[in-house]
């Protein structure tokens, strides 16, 4: 029998593969679906065992017990992304706000509720950090004072890189070395394991919003840590009893979306480098952001009115989120982070006049068409 092992071939045909290895000795082409909500067992004792083990927050791959614990769909979505994450495991969610919540309080209960945050981050994780709705404290700080903030009961460093939505670029092995045996936890949301795999810079939590790049059809939300197997441990028990599972067919689209993330990702990094590089010659825009890491995010700063530019767009689509196949804009201030306070904005760089774009996999020039007549339009 031929198999695919992880080691012999190319990042961009584990891609392709990963997670399904087992599936023409299946006599299977497309993974299959499995939506019970329950499995039956004649065999009480050896199900009680089984239900002990995964309330621990194991999961041996072996027979599932109920839906809400382990699944075997979302096992293909968390095996694959693990292998293209470099990761021993992961733990998927029902959405990335999920994921993140379960690492909180996995760090919360273990006695470690203080926090260090990287300013910028996604508005909902700055506001869940320093709401402190799930009992922990938040330090803001600036990456390279991010180690002499530690204390004793320091659980996590929050970080995402590049940023949403200034994609702001943090060096993350200095900051992940600077803060060691602290954990670090990654954001990769926007720049995906085909541009950086955090874990080899010293990482120890990858958190995708799996809603993005991961699905990138705009069709499926889903949430997703990639770690060693100890934390995997701590974040099936929060998820056993939060119930915050991804649900099987959104694994399956997951699992899916893998398999052209690499083709997807490069391709759409090429037109919104261009759009970047065009964007910083045009007269009514006064500040692009464009990461070093490349990617497929171009955010910038305009002397036109931001809200009459997103609302004045034709083919490109006036709406929060990204990674899609289809190119999205929105205006940060107003939207994503619109949950921060004015102050909190403000501290994390986001400027009023700044908009977000996300590039998609349209033709450059149809897409700079679009681009400058909404800036023509968008007068003050
Ligand atoms: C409700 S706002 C958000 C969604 C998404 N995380 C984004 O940054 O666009």
């Amino acid at each position: 029998m031929t198999t695919h092992s992880g080691s012999a071939h190319s990042w961009n045909t584990r891609a392709v593969h990963a997670g399904k290895d087992d599936l023409a000795a299946l006599g299977l082409h497309a993974p299959p679906i499995d939506l019970s909500t329950t499995y039956p067992s004649h065999d009480v004792v050896a199900e009680a065992a089984r239900l002990d083990d995964f309330a621990a927050g194991n999961d041996d791959g072996g027979p599932p017990v109920y839906g809400r614990v382990t699944n075997p769909t979302v096992r293909r979505f968390e095996n694959a992304l693990a292998e293209l994450e470099g990761a021993e495991a992961a733990v998927a969610f029902a959405s990335g706000m999920a994921a993140l919540s379960a690492c909180l309080l996995a760090q919360v209960a273990a006695g470690r509720p203080e926090i260090i945050g990287v300013r910028p981050l996604y508005g909902t994780t700055d506001h869940l950090l320093d709401s402190g709705l799930l009992g922990n404290s938040v330090r803001w700080v600036a990456p390279e004072e991010a180690a002499s903030a530690i204390t004793g009961r320091t659980g996590l460093v929050v970080v995402e890189s590049p940023a949403n939505p200034t994609l702001t670029e943090v060096d993350l092995r200095a900051l992940t070395d600077a803060c060691a045996p602290v954990p670090v936890l990654v954001d990769n949301t926007f720049a995906t394991p085909v541009l950086q795999r955090p874990l080899a810079l010293g990482a120890t939590m990858v958190l995708h919003s799996a809603t993005k790049y991961l699905g990138g059809h705009g069709d499926v939300m889903g949430g997703v840590i990639a770690c060693d197997e100890e934390f995997a441990r701590s974040l099936r028990q929060i998820r056993f009893v939060t119930g915050g599972m991804l649900h099987p067919i959104a694994g399956y689209e997951l699992l899916r979306g893998l398999a052209t993330l690499p083709v997807r990702v490069r391709a759409a990094s090429a037109t919104a480098a261009e759009l970047a590089r065009r964007l910083a010659e045009h007269p009514r825009v006064t500040q692009v952001y464009y990461p070093r890491l490349g990617g497929a995010m171009v955010s910038f700063e305009t002397s036109a009115d931001p809200i009459a530019l997103v609302s004045a767009v034709g083919l490109i689509t006036p709406a929060v989120s990204l990674g899609s196949v289809d190119s999205l804009i929105q205006h940060p201030a107003s939207l994503t982070h619109r949950i921060m306070d004015e102050v909190a904005r403000k501290d994390a760089g986001i400027s009023p006049d700044l908009v977000r774009l996300s590039v998609g996999l349209e033709d450059v020039e149809d897409l700079w068409t679009d681009l400058t007549q909404a800036l023509a339009q968008a007068v003050r």
